[in-house]
C-alpha cells in the first residue's frame, strides 16, 4: 500500500519522532521514502543519527515531494506553517494533522484549496506500540485517505474513527490521558515508598498493576465496576482504600481533568 509513496513529516519533536519510529519499525515505507523537516536543526541531526536513510528537507521542498504529509508542530505554530506551505500543497496529497484543537476546516481554509485532510489525535504510548489514536476525516478526504491514515497509526497501537466534533473529547481523554496516568502511577509508587517499599519495587508494582488492570478490562470486555467488585471483599482491604478515594473525590477529579483538557483543546482552535 505504501511502497511507492513518499511520506513527509514537518515537526519532529516528541510526537513526530515517536510516529517516525513506528512507521519505520513496521516498514510501512523504506527509509529513503521519508523526508523530515524541523525548525530546530538538532532535532534533524538526532533523527539522521538514528535513521541514516531518512532525508531532511526545507518545509516547502518537503511538501512538494510528499504524497502523504504529516503535520506535527504545536497548534500555535500551525497557522504560520500552513501559510508558508499553502502554495506547495496539491489535491493529490493526503495531509494528516496531529495538532490538538486545529480543525480540518481551519486547515482547509488556510490552504485555500480542495485539500484532503485527516485530523488525528494520537498519544505517547505509541512509543511502545500501545498508542490510542482517534481519526476524523475532513470534507475532501476519501475513505481511502482515512484507511491510509488508520494504517499509519495502527503501526503504533490501536485506532478508532470518530466524527470530528468528538475530537476535543478524545484529546481530553486519550490524547492528554497518559499525563494523568503518569501522575497516578507516581502517586501509587510514592505511597509504596511511604510504607517502606524500595522505589524501584514500588514503581514496578504500580506500573504492572495499571498495565494488568487495563488489559483485563479491555480483554475481558467486562464493565470496570464488575472488575472492581471482583477485587473488593466484604470488610476487606480494597473497600477501605476505595472509601478513601471517594472521600478524595477521585472520580469527579478525573472527569473534571478530561473536561478541562477538552475545553483547552477547543480554545486552541480559537487561537488559530
Ligand atoms: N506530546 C503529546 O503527547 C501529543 C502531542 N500531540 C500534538 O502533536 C503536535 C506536536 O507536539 P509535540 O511533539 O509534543 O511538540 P514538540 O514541541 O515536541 O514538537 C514540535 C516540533 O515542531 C517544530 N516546529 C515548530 N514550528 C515549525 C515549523 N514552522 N516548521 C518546522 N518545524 C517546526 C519544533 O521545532 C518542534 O521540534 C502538537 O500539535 C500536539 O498538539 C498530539 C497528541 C499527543
Ligand atoms: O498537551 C498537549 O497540548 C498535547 C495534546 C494532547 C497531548 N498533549
Amino acid at each position: 500500500m505504501f511502497d511507492n509513496q513518499k511520506i513527509g513529516m514537518i515537526g519532529c519533536g516528541k510526537m513526530g519522532s515517536i510516529l517516525l519510529r513506528g512507521i519505520l519499525r513496521c516498514s510501512l515505507v523504506p527509509q529513503g521514502n521519508i523526508r523530515v523537516a524541523d525548525a530546530v536543526k538538532e532535532r534533524i541531526e538526532e533523527i539522521r543519527e538514528g535513521y541514516p536513510g531518512v532525508r531532511s528537507a526545507e518545509n516547502r521542498d518537503l511538501v512538494r515531494e510528499s504524497d502523504i504529509l504529516i503535520l506535527a508542530v504545536k497548534p500555535q505554530n500551525m497557522p504560520a506553517l500552513l501559510n508558508e506551505i499553502s502554495a506547495d500543497v496539491n489535491p493529490r496529497q493526503l495531509i494528516i494533522s496531529i495538532a490538538a484543537g486545529i480543525s480540518t476546516k481551519a486547515i482547509e481554509k488556510h490552504l485555500a484549496g480542495p485539500v484532503r485532510v485527516v485530523r488525528v489525535m494520537p498519544n505517547t504510548p505509541a512509543l511502545v506500540e500501545e498508542g490510542a489514536t482517534a481519526l476524523a476525516a475532513g470534507s475532501s478526504a476519501t475513505a481511502e485517505d482515512l484507511e491510509t491514515a488508520v494504517r499509519i497509526f495502527e503501526a503504533v497501537g490501536s485506532t478508532v474513527t470518530v466524527s470530528e466534533n468528538l475530537m476535543d473529547a478524545v484529546t481530553g481523554l486519550s490524547g492528554s490521558g497518559p499525563g494523568y496516568v503518569f501522575v497516578m502511577l507516581e502517586a501509587l509508587a510514592d505511597a509504596g515508598v511511604l510504607l517502606g517499599l524500595p522505589r524501584d519495587i514500588a514503581l514496578k508494582l504500580a506500573g504492572q498493576t495499571f498495565l494488568g488492570a487495563a488489559k483485563l478490562c479491555l480483554q475481558a470486555g467486562k464493565h470496570p465496576g464488575e472488575l472492581k467488585d471482583m477485587v473488593t471483599s466484604p470488610g476487606g482491604t480494597t473497600i477501605a482504600g476505595l472509601k478513601a478515594l471517594e472521600e478524595g473525590r477521585l472520580r469527579a477529579t478525573l472527569i473534571r481533568a478530561v473536561e478541562a483538557a477538552a475545553l483547552r483543546s477547543k480554545a486552541l482552535a480559537g487561537d488559530e
